[in-house]
């Protein structure tokens, strides 16, 4: 529908669900922070950012499936506030104007959404104010604002080492379908984290691509995500989920994504994804949340 000429103009950009598709944990810095191995993908689910500039004080309405359990905490410690304000802290004159959230994403549960809210914030402020900011002064600010933000600023398939700040490009990928499935019991990252007693794993050897969804599973079935074993004794619902995704048809890797608890299934097409996610969907007696499309 075109704008009407008194509405404000408003501006939207998607901060995508981030999948680890393998998780090594590499070994540990005197700081605490544990160093990775993941190949990162991005997922078509998305939570929705909107920023309408004027000039009233900045403020952030949220909205969505999941934007009533944020809404509980400080707007302040919001990651797409915070990303806000140190993106445009150094101008002269503070940021105004309204930002919408709508939180499609489960919360805590391993698929980034917050990060990809404030990578999402970066981007969307940085582009309708027009700041120009040079692409590693954004990448600095998200190190600041969690070990996530610089893969979901990026926002595309990506090898994340280091504690998350280093990004290398990832192998080819074949086009494939994803069913994610959060069983709705938020997870601690630190928690699962500490949890973990396993000796550190290396990096993982992968080849310059795969030639299909058949053979990237194949190589990834020998990988693992380190955090999956804590995060299952931390959260058992996350064995279930499991099962559960292994069990459908065509699916080719179950695997939970980062610290949990959200679980995925890899497809052959988006197609065979989503026919599988309608079948968990009349299956399952949970209240669990399940999205299935494609690997963008
Ligand atoms: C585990 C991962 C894998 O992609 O994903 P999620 O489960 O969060 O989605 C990320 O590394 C999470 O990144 P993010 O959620 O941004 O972490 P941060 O806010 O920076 O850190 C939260 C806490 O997690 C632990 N942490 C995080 C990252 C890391 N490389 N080592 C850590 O030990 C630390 O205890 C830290 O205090
Ligand atoms: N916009 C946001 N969306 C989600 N969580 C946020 C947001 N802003 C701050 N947070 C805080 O960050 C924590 C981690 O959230 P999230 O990024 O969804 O988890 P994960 O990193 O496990 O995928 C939440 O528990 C919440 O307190």
């Amino acid at each position: 529908m075109p704008q009407q000429p008194d509405e404000p103009v408003s501006h939207t950009e998607a901060a995508h669900a981030k999948i680890n598709l393998y998780l090594h944990v590499t070994g540990k810095r005197p700081d605490g922070y544990h160093l990775l191995d993941s190949l990162v993908v991005f997922a078509g689910a998305a939570d929705q950012l909107t920023y309408v500039p004027s000039a009233t004080p900045l403020s952030l309405e949220l909205t969505g499936p999941f934007g009533r359990k944020l809404a509980a905490e400080a707007t302040d410690d919001n990651l797409v506030i915070r990303a806000a304000r140190l993106l445009t802290e150094s101008g002269d004159t503070p940021l105004t104007g309204r930002l919408v959230l709508e939180k499609n994403l489960p919360v805590a549960s391993g698929i980034g959404g917050g990060s990809a809210d404030a990578a999402a914030t970066l981007r969307l402020v940085d582009r309708v104010l027009a700041l120009g900011t040079p692409e590693q002064r954004l990448l600095s600010i998200a190190e600041q604002l969690g070990a996530d933000v610089p893969v979901c600023l990026v926002q595309k398939p990506i090898l994340m080492r280091g504690i998350g700040e280093q990004l290398d490009p990832a192998p080819t990928l074949p086009a494939c379908g994803i069913v994610l499935v959060n069983c709705g019991e938020a997870v601690s990252t630190p928690a699962i984290f500490k949890a973990r007693n396993a000796a550190f794993s290396g990096d993982a050897i992968l080849p310059t691509g795969w030639p299909s969804a058949t053979a990237m599973t194949d190589d990834l079935q020998r990988l693992s995500n380190d955090l999956e074993p804590p995060a299952c004794a931390l959260c058992p619902s996350i064995s279930i989920v499991l099962d559960a995704i292994g069990a459908l048809p065509g699916c080719l890797l179950s695997r939970m994504s980062g610290s949990g608890a959200t679980c995925f299934g890899l497809f052959d097409t988006a197609e065979s994804a989503e026919a599988a996610g309608s079948l968990l969907r009349q299956e399952q007696q949970n209240d669990w949340w399940i999205w299935a499309g494609p690997v963008l």
